[in-house]
């Protein structure tokens, strides 16, 4: 469903198991900061808010989307942490680069939660401007990063 149908910030809290001891890696991307900075403020939020400890929260930044991968793999190797949350935003420039990094990264990100055996949630945005970006990053479609962190706490009560 299109985030124009459904707000990526409305979710249902019911069957949300206990979160006390639970411990997440955030991994974020610099490249478009402002974006991925409010897409981080949303999961960090959405995480406390479903009882989520301050002290069980890593954030780790790497240089882009395509390095998530790569961050996402050193922090699911540590055996305290129980799920990983990407956090990237790829916009469409005027070459084909933009779907290598948005391809690279979707399976990438797949390839470590199996190897893991840990959710590792695809929190990325994969806009064709920066509007669409921000609209998805608090703005008027809600916030990624609040769907990515309530997946990550609903995969842990699978
Ligand atoms: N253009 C965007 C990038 N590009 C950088 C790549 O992610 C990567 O860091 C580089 O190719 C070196 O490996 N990254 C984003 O996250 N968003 C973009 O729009
Ligand atoms: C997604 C990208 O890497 C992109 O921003 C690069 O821009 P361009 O395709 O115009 O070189």
């Amino acid at each position: 469903m299109a985030s124009n149908l459904k707000s990526l910030s409305d979710y249902s809290d019911k069957n949300i198991t206990d979160m006390g001891k639970k411990k997440f890696a955030i991994v974020v991307s610099e490249w478009n900061e402002e974006v991925t900075e409010s897409l981080y403020q949303g999961a960090y939020e959405t995480l406390i808010a479903n009882g989520v400890s301050k002290d069980n929260i890593i954030k780790k930044m790497v240089p882009g989307s395509f390095e998530l991968s790569m961050g996402a793999q050193w922090m699911a190797q540590i055996e305290e942490i129980d799920a990983v949350i990407c956090l990237g935003c790829v916009i469409q420039g005027e070459t084909r680069h933009f779907d290598f990094i948005c391809d690279a990264v979707a399976h990438g990100i797949t390839n470590v939660s199996l190897k893991y055996n840990k959710p590792v949630i695809f929190g990325v945005l994969t806009p064709n401007t920066q509007k669409q970006a921000l609209d998805r990053a608090g703005g008027k479609h809600g916030n990624k990063g609040d769907e990515a962190a309530i997946t990550a706490v609903k995969m842990l009560g699978f």
